[in-house]
């Protein structure tokens, strides 16, 4: 994918000028020149590497005297390529312009008419600066990026490395807070596509209604409300990296629509005829069992087995014992940097508490405790039972893995540990919230279904409906 030398792109529409910078700065670069914000978007599709730098004119057809395209390109530019440095080279020099091009995203402005020599050395040291940033972005990948020197973690890392650069999609699986979308961005920063976008998309957050203008995109006057053509998230994304987070959400009609993008690349905005190509590498992830959605029915096998070409796993928290210590001291240094307080330290029996806790939130639950406990105890040492009021016992408890129901005497066991572990149990209070599970998991596996649910907890369908009743009281 990389050229040899990188790309300059020129978008002026003054063959003087594009003429003349051509021939100074081709030595250097490898310059490409559009007159358009039309010109550069199909320039852009064309590309084999993300252009490196740009100067932009501001006063571009169809209207030369506003500088509203020049801003359309800027914007385009940094779509297309994050890393960009962008110069705005303009006779449109007065102080709004200037400072508009440069909220957008432009790294410098030079009036026109300007010195060759200077521009060039402008550029040469913007490219400078470029590689600096990005160097940074691969060692704060590397080191920042997915922490843990526990094995899961280790070979976690080495199937990043390995599944990096290939084309195909991945799919990503793991419990909520588990590091999922971690993982995501470290597979686009890993990659040969870095410098392209890296967009993600939480389908479970898309409205249905929405989803396929978000992820396609429309043509003006599709349907009420589009008041203009809008490109979608497969477009935007170009040659880089698509995330699609809770994908088991996506709605069936639309997981036809990606399967389509998946096994050719080709899609449309809702309201054209026109077929387009998608180059985006396609990374999901889901912490739902996909195979039983594909059970059923509610996820299709087709587009299952496309996705998970490469499956990773991302291991939950509790496996991750040695990792705990030092995930806790990140998030400790990290947090207390940013509000400017002291470090807290544990005790030796909150050390011992703080590795026997499983975290059932994951990651995201542990670094949450650190955020909290830097907030009562800043400069202070806590102790086991302040730790352990930080603590999701009930879950813990109670997680479906931590239960054993096999027999009466793990079943004991459970309980006993239940008690030890948490003042003031009250055995109503666990009783609601067992069958309080029980039905809400029925209701979810029924799709909310009152007579189906009954027959799978074996009540009748009115003891359920009153069992509901009682339990919101
Ligand atoms: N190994 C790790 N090293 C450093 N930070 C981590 C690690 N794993 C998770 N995190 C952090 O924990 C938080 C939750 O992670 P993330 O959002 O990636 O989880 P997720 O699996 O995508 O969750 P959900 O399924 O709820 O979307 C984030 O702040 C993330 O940066």
């Amino acid at each position: 994918m990389a050229a040899l030398r990188p790309v300059l792109m020129i978008i002026d529409d003054d063959p003087l000028i594009t003429d003349t910078l051509h021939f100074v700065l081709s030595k250097y670069f490898e310059v490409c020149v559009a007159e358009s914000y039309t010109q550069l978007k199909s320039l852009l599709q064309q590309l084999d590497s993300p252009p490196a730098l740009a100067l932009v004119d501001l006063g571009l057809p169809p209207t030369p005297h506003t500088p509203e395209e020049g801003f359309k390109v800027i914007s385009a530019l940094l779509t297309h390529s994050p890393t960009i440095k962008i110069h705005v080279l303009s006779g449109q020099s007065d102080d709004v312009n200037v400072k508009h091009a440069l909220a957008l995203g432009a790294v410098d402005f030079i009036a026109k008419p300007c010195d060759v020599e200077k521009l060039k050395d402008m550029l040469l040291n913007a490219l400078k600066v470029q590689d600096v940033e990005l160097n940074e972005m691969r060692v704060e990948q590397e080191h920042g990026g997915l922490l843990g020197n526990s094995l899961p973690i280790q070979a976690l890392r080495m199937q990043i490395r390995q599944f990096a650069d290939s084309p195909f999609p991945v799919l990503i699986e793991g419990e909520s807070g588990s590091g999922k979308e971690l993982v995501a961005s470290s597979f686009h920063f890993a990659s040969q596509r870095l410098l392209y976008p890296y967009l993600s998309v939480n389908c479970a957050a898309v409205s249905p209604l929405l989803a396929e203008s978000i992820l396609f995109g429309h043509a003006k006057g599709a349907f009420t409300g589009a008041v203009a053509a809008h490109a979608g998230y497969f477009e935007d994304a170009g040659d880089g990296t698509l995330f699609l987070d809770e994908i088991g959400e996506l709605p069936l009609e639309l997981q036809a629509k990606l399967l389509r993008v998946l096994e050719n690349g080709e899609y449309q905005r809702i309201g054209e005829t026109q077929t387009r190509k998608s180059r985006a590498r396609i990374v999901a992830a889901t912490n739902r069992d996909l195979r039983a959605e594909v059970r059923a029915g509610k996820f299709r096998s087709d587009l299952y087995h496309r996705l998970s070409v490469f499956t990773v796993h991302v291991p939950p928290l509790r496996e991750l014992a040695e990792d705990k210590h030092l995930l806790r001291d990140h998030f400790i240094e990290f947090y207390t940097k940013q509000i400017d307080k002291l470090p807290f330290k544990l005790d030796a029996k909150a050390e011992v508490r703080w590795l026997d806790y499983d975290f059932p939130g994951n990651v995201r639950e542990l670094r949450n405790v650190v955020i909290r406990l830097i907030a009562k105890y800043s400069g202070k040492t806590v102790k086991e039972s302040e730790l352990t009021a930080e603590f999701d016992l009930s879950e813990q408890a109670f997680s479906t893995d931590a239960f054993d129901f096999s027999d009466d005497a793990s079943m004991t066991a459970q309980a006993q540990k239940h008690l030890q572990r948490q003042a003031n149990v009250s055995l109503d209070a666990v009783l609601k919230s067992w069958e309080r599970a029980y039905i809400d998991a029925a209701m979810k596996m029924t799709h909310g279904n009152l007579s189906q649910a009954a027959k799978l907890l074996n009540v009748n369908r009115t003891t359920l409906y009153s069992r509901m009743n009682t339990q919101e009281d």
